[in-house]
């Protein structure tokens, strides 16, 4: 069973956009749940571009599914992550200046760093993820900072797909045979969408959740556009 986790940082970029509470990111989440996700993912950056750390605070008593945070662990977000004790942190080594997430941890050079910040948030009762390339040390590095889960960073799965090489398939389900052995707990993320999670989760042994966001947003405006044009011509006519 993989549990779908719906990343709503898109919902913040669009209510942002307009400077007022449309849409409504705490209703949104509320939503999520209603129809049938199983988490809510946010992922809070240090400038507050889309989901600013207010809301972290603000979603915490209505997510009653699985509540993960996503960040990288500098002072200000382990503050938060801490006072808002989400379910899971999932810890993703992004530059500050990063358009969105464009790299995984190299486990085995900040492995120390690692090692305190999971204790940190484990003896906080806060289920630890790290985000990681699907190479083999960095599972075994991942292994060695104590962490709970990893998080399989799915861009080049997600690339290699789209242009119709499903081999870019074997480096994921090898890394998940290891986190398997090692027990490590399986999760991914990153461009997953409509077109490529069923081949993504058919061939990942033992995945236990997915994050989705960009591509389930852009989705639902597809999906759901011609149902709300017809609402506003109806009002028209
Ligand atoms: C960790 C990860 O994979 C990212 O997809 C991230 O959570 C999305 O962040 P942005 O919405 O800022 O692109
Ligand atoms: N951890 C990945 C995530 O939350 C969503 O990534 P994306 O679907 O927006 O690329």
């Amino acid at each position: 069973m993989t549990k779908l986790s719906v990343n709503i940082n898109k919902i913040a970029t669009l209510r942002n956009s307009r400077g007022g509470d449309v849409p409504n990111v705490v209703q949104f989440a509320k939503d999520v749940q209603r129809f049938g996700g199983e988490g809510v993912t946010i992922h809070p950056r240090p400038d507050e571009r889309h989901i600013r750390y207010q809301d972290a605070f603000d979603l915490k008593p209505e997510v009653y599914t699985e509540y993960n945070i996503e960040g990288n662990p500098i002072p200000k977000f382990i503050d938060l992550v801490l006072k808002v004790k989400p379910t899971q942190v999932t810890l993703v080594p992004d530059a500050e200046d990063a358009i969105t997430s464009n790299a995984g941890w190299d486990t085995i050079k900040h492995k120390d760093f690692l090692i305190d910040v999971i204790k940190e948030f484990k003896q906080n009762n806060i289920r630890t993820s790290i985000f990681v390339d699907p190479i083999k040390s960095q599972i075994e590095g991942a292994k060695e900072t104590g962490t709970d889960r990893i998080e399989l960073y799915t861009e080049a799965f997600a690339h290699d797909y789209a242009l119709g090489n499903k081999d870019g398939i074997k480096p994921y389900a090898e890394c998940a045979d290891l986190a398997n052995k090692l027990g490590l707990g399986i999760n991914a993320g990153h461009d997953l969408s409509l077109d490529n999670i069923q081949f993504f989760k058919e061939n990942i042994p033992g995945l236990l959740e997915v994050s989705i966001g960009h591509a389930l947003i852009a989705e639902s405006l597809y999906l759901g556009v011609e149902n709300v044009i017809q609402m506003y011509l109806r009002k028209l006519s």
